[in-house]
């Protein structure tokens, strides 16, 4: 269980984290997500006792990270994988993490396996790939079996097949019963892997809610195309909220997809393409995090997702 607690963190006159409150559960994939510089890697540092909080409080497991006697067996993390001495082994890496935490040994070649890195373990960490630190650092965040787990940014460097990989351990470190938050500003990623978001904005929480319920109030649409898009937008506006989505093309909010094409067909007008359009989690966040971004292009659309059927 993580808890963070009016959570609040100045550096200076930057306050990077506002007054941040929310709670991630046991058994759930939560994922993380904010614009850059939203306060996301400073909350995950407070947790790991890393910052200390100008003020408020963020605790795993109901204490702050220093009050664990054996941090390690508390909550693992993974915020920078090349933190990493390059001239070390991936295993003699682990092995001095291990031996420092009172960690036996053994349960180093049970992570290398568990995050298959047992065929390059004796190799030197300066010859890895960026997916294979990020593996190795996966592993130390696994080493203490921890309940908690903090991923920032896991994806990062990660080919298909790791990404796979990675989402698939996710979801295994849940149904252990394990509290798994993830940072990332992936966000078809998170929508597939999560089963909750907290998305802050600015250091401010702007949601804390299961994926389901961000996306459906995103909303949902119908997409319809119809040579005559034009007659059929002024027959539609009349019941609900019209946009044109593209050349005979248009968006049709408040309506669903019976109500359009009945509508259409009572008035002679052809439809060739008729389709619900589901509420993306990327088009949720923008809309939610709106204002909150401080540098951002200026034809930064989001893109949606159609529903097969
Ligand atoms: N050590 C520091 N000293 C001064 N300012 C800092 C420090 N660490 C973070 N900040 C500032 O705090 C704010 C939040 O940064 P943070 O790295 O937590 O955001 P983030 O959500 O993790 O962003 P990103 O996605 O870019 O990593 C930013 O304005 C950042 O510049």
């Amino acid at each position: 269980m993580i808890s963070v607690r009016g959570l609040t963190k100045d550096f200076g006159r930057v306050r990077a984290v506002d007054d941040l409150t929310f709670d991630v559960a046991p058994g759930t994939v939560t994922g993380f997500l904010g614009p850059n510089g939203a306060g996301k890697s400073t909350t995950m540092r407070m947790l790991l006792g890393l910052d200390r909080p100008t003020s408020g409080t963020a605790t795993v497991g109901g204490r702050r990270y220093a009050e664990h006697a054996a941090p390690l067996r508390e909550v693992g993390a993974l915020l920078d994988a090349s933190a990493v001495h390059p001239g070390r082994t991936g295993r003699t890496h682990l092995r001095i993490a291990a031996r420092t935490n009172g960690i036996p040994l053994a349960r180093v070649d049970e992570v290398l396996d568990r995050v298959g890195l047992t065929g390059a373990a004796g190799r030197r960490v300066k010859g890895y790939s960026l997916g294979m630190r990020q593996r190795l650092g996966i592993a130390a965040a696994l080493l203490g079996d921890p309940p908690v787990l903090l991923f920032d940014e896991p994806v990062n460097g990660l080919d298909l097949e790791g990404v796979r990989w990675i989402r698939s351990l996710f979801r295994e470190c849940a149904a252990e019963g394990r509290t798994v938050l993830v940072s990332s500003h992936l966000m078809s990623e998170v929508q597939l892997v999560a089963d909750r978001v907290v998305i802050i904005g600015r250091g401010r929480l702007v949601a804390d809610a299961a994926v389901g319920e961000v996306v459906g109030a995103a909303g949902r649409r119908v997409r319809v195309r119809s040579p005559r898009a034009d007659a059929l937008a002024r027959l539609l506006a009349e019941r609900g909220e019209v946009t044109s989505a593209g050349p005979d093309e248009l968006d049709v909010v408040g309506l669903t997809e019976a109500e359009v094409g009945t509508a259409a067909h009572e008035h002679g007008l052809p439809v060739h393409h008729l389709a619900e359009v589901a509420g993306s989690l990327e088009a949720a966040y923008w809309s939610l995090t709106e204002g909150e971004v401080e540098f951002r292009g200026e034809d930064a659309a989001a893109p949606e997702q159609e529903v097969a059927g």
